[in-house]
């Protein structure tokens, strides 16, 4: 499937990641409507993306995942702004660990089942829908264990069964939404860098750092062209797309 002239809606598009998938797509012809919490941010990045690429094809809303009535809004948004709705891809996400993980159950699985159960409604055939893909964001950090962020890669791991669950489902696959799974190991963005930095969230920073010497980092463009492949790859369906800067990409 070409991405060209569909419409896609990317979650915690105002930077890191979400912004690297979100570019990857306009530049492949796509319209994105790029979500984030963060409205300053999400202003900036349209700014310096409409200057770039043609502004009737990127549009900014701000949503927070974990608002039920903000992820309306921003599906509405969509369809009113852009023309409808053919991929979304549930990106945000944070790591607060200690006092404040239940933040990261709130946003990475609380938001990301929210955001996916939308995207299905939107999608499906019988209710309106064209059909479409919805790719959510997992991690390594979801499948491998590891002594440094245990509720962060709970959330991972739970977004994974969650995700696949949905794609076993024949409601869904029936009327024509796909639904795969990206899992990055370390990626050059913020969330790594003040982590590592500050050792604000991570439990053991000292481990968390020779896993980084171990497994590498990547930039932003190299998880942006595994989601491409994703998207546009129709024989992908309930897919988990494993990319890390020493092992490449696998599936699993
Ligand atoms: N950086 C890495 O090494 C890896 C990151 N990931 C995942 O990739 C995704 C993006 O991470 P990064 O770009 O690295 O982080 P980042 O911190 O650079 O960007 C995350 C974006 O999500 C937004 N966000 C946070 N909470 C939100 C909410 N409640 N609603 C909407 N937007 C919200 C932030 O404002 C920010 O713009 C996350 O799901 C993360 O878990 C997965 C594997 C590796
Ligand atoms: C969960 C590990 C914590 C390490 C500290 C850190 O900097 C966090 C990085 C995470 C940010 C988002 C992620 O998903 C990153 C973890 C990636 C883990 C990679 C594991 C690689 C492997 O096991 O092969």
């Amino acid at each position: 499937m070409s991405v060209a002239h569909k419409v896609a809606l990317v979650t915690g598009a105002a930077q890191g990641i979400g912004r690297g998938l979100s570019e990857i797509l306009l530049k492949h012809g796509a319209k994105v409507l790029l979500t984030d919490v963060n409205q300053a941010a999400g202003d900036k990045t349209l700014a310096e993306l409409t200057a770039k690429y043609d502004q009737s094809r990127v549009a900014f809303v701000q949503c927070d995942i974990t608002k039920q009535e903000q992820l309306e809004t921003a599906f509405a948004t969509a369809k009113s702004q852009l023309g409808g709705i053919d991929i979304v891809v549930n990106n945000a996400g944070i790591g607060d660990e200690g006092d404040r993980w239940e933040n990261t159950v709130d946003v990475n699985l609380k938001g990301t089942v929210k955001a996916t159960k939308m995207a299905i409604d939107n999608l499906r055939k019988d209710r309106g829908g064209k059909g479409g893909v919805i790719v959510n964001m997992a991690s390594m950090a979801g499948l491998n264990p590891n002594p440094c962020g245990p509720v962060y890669c709970a959330t991972k791991a739970a977004i994974i069964m969650f995700s696949q669950c949905w794609g076993m489902n024949p409601d869904v696959t029936g009327n024509g939404v796909r639904i795969n799974i990206l899992a990055p190991a370390f990626v050059d963005t913020d969330l790594v860098k003040q982590q590592l930095q500050k050792g604000k969230d991570v439990i053991r920073p000292d481990i968390a750092a020779m896993m980084v010497e171990r497994v590498g980092i990547m930039p932003v463009e190299q998880v942006a062209e595994a989601l491409l492949e994703l998207v546009t790859d129709e024989s992908k369906h309930n897919a988990v797309l494993k990319i890390s800067a020493s092992t490449g990409k696998s599936y699993q």
